[in-house]
């Protein structure tokens, strides 16, 4: 679905993505981790197309430079962190938005366009929401309005940028049971994670970046070690196992740069 390589990105003259080769093939799960500042959001905005840069990059075995700029916008949705909304847009009108790209210039929305939207609102458990204002709905469900926009966009390809990071447990957990029901019914996520743990139960596999290169690349239990947590995220840490083999993390203290070893 994706395939990169030698891919960099520089932006204000600095070298942001460094020699990234890497594939991701239709209907995976991938988790995209690294420290703050390791070009994250970066990769997430070049895969959306929004970003130059030299290499080769493909989406579907096409260069992503060859793809129209409108066809693209069908492929791929970005849901980000729900953000604070200076409007009072009801929760039809953001999925709604998700239909844009279908549409020509000034192309009026039609009734099965508001069929798709009450198909994803569905999907989200937010039917009865459609005629809500946005501000009225809690930070879950708002960043459920945000998957159902993606899903009203029929994109194949989600990039998920920190979406669970303003969740509480409970909607963290939920929100990635959808998504990855989605991944079940053929859709492909890639999704940024803070939370190794988290990333390690939903991710069927994990792309690490550190300082825009790219560190490692594998099933969670194969990359998630103590040495790669010490090394990149700078946290001395002890990995358990837990029955089905996923890694539990238990983090001990901050590596600083002149600690001593414990
Ligand atoms: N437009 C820009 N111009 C110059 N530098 C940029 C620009 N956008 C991002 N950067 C730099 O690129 C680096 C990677 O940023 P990016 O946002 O991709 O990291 P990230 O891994 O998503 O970080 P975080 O976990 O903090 O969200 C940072 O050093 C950032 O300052």
């Amino acid at each position: 679905m994706v395939a990169a390589s030698g891919l960099r990105v520089a932006l204000g003259g600095r070298t942001i993505l460094d020699g990234l080769t890497f594939e991701i093939p239709a209907g995976s799960f991938v988790g995209l981790l690294g420290p703050n500042g390791s070009g994250k959001t970066t990769l997430i905005r070049t895969i959306s197309g929004v970003l130059p840069y030299a290499g080769d990059l493909s989406l579907q075995g096409r260069s992503l430079r060859s793809w129209p700029r409108r066809a693209l916008a069908r492929q791929v949705a970005v849901v980000r962190q729900a953000p604070t909304l200076a409007f009072d847009f009801t929760v039809e009108d953001i999925v709604l938005l998700g239909r844009a790209p279908h549409k020509g210039w000034l192309e009026p929305f039609t009734a099965a366009d508001r069929a798709r939207v009450r198909e994803a609102l569905a999907a989200v458990d937010l039917a009865d929401a459609a005629h809500r204002l946005i501000h009225t709905l809690s930070g879950g469900e708002q960043q459920r309005v945000f998957l159902a926009q993606a899903l009203a966009q029929e994109a194949s390809l989600l990039l998920l940028d920190e979406p669970t990071a303003h969740l509480d447990v409970h909607y963290q957990f939920e929100f990635l049971d959808r998504v990855r029901a989605l991944v079940a019914a053929g859709r492909t996520v890639v999704a940024v994670f803070h939370d190794l743990s988290l990333a390690a139960r939903y991710a069927d596999r994990l792309l690490v970046l550190h300082r825009g290169r790219l560190v490692a690349d594998g099933p969670p239990a194969e990359v998630l070690t103590e040495a790669l947590i010490a090394r990149v995220f700078r946290m001395a840490a002890r990995i358990h196992y837990l029955p089905d083999g996923l890694p539990c993390i238990q983090y001990l203290h901050p590596i600083t740069e002149n600690a001593t070893s414990p």
